[in-house]
């Protein structure tokens, strides 16, 4: 059977690394792990949340798509892919809006595409703020254009994205479920 990367895409704060994180734990889909140049958060580790890089060093993965994202590079590099889906039918991956159009464009429907999304958007900068982030950091985040884009599922996914309103984690780890329990079943 066809393998698929499921695309983890959405405002920030919305919960696609705690969707990642229980795809993982729950059925053993393991995410792919991407590169920034940005600051470590309390509690991040190098190697599980990103693999956190310099400037200099950034340059010199080989990707299949990078984006500047709130002043920061980002960039999944296609050995991460490659080696997810030579251990597993299923990995993950976390992606702004633009980074999920280019996997779109290269992988077609290999990439299964998820906007993790909220009904209030006023709710993200305060899980922001308790997930610990800075302020200075949260601030010019909601001000970058890259959060103001990814609030809306950008219209050429449109059609071909499953939308998880994360209000509820509970009723959000049943809408996860199910959407698994539907691939592994085909
Ligand atoms: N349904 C929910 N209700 C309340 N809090 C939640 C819910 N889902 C996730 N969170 C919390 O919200 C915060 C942000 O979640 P997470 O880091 O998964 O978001 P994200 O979309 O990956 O954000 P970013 O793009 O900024 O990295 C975390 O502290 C997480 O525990
Ligand atoms: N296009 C890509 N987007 C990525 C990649 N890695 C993460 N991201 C997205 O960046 C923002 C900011 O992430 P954060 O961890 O600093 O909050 C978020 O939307 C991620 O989904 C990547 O390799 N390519």
């Amino acid at each position: 059977m066809e393998k698929r990367v499921i695309v983890l895409m959405g405002p920030a704060g919305a919960g696609k690394s705690s969707v990642a994180s229980y795809l993982k734990k729950r059925w053993g889909i393991p995410q792919v792990i991407t590169h920034t140049t940005r600051q470590m958060r309390t509690g991040e580790i190098n190697g599980r949340d990103y693999y956190f890089e310099s400037p200099t060093s950034f340059k010199k993965n080989h990707y299949l798509e990078k984006v500047e994202y709130s002043g920061h590079q980002y960039g999944s590099s296609h050995e991460g892919l490659l080696a997810g889906w030579q251990q597993n039918r299923l990995i993950s991956i976390v992606l702004d809006t633009k980074g999920a159009a280019t996997y779109r464009q290269e992988l077609g429907q290999r990439a299964w595409l998820w906007y993790i999304t909220v009904s209030d958007v006023t709710v993200l900068e305060k899980r922001l703020e308790k997930r610990g982030d800075q302020s200075a950091a949260i601030q010019k985040r909601l001000h970058s254009t890259e959060f103001k884009r990814d609030l809306v599922l950008p219209k050429i996914l449109k059609n071909d994205a499953n939308v998880v309103i994360n209000d509820d984690w509970e009723k959000t780890k049943k809408v996860v479920d199910a959407l698994v329990e539907g691939f592994e079943s085909d």
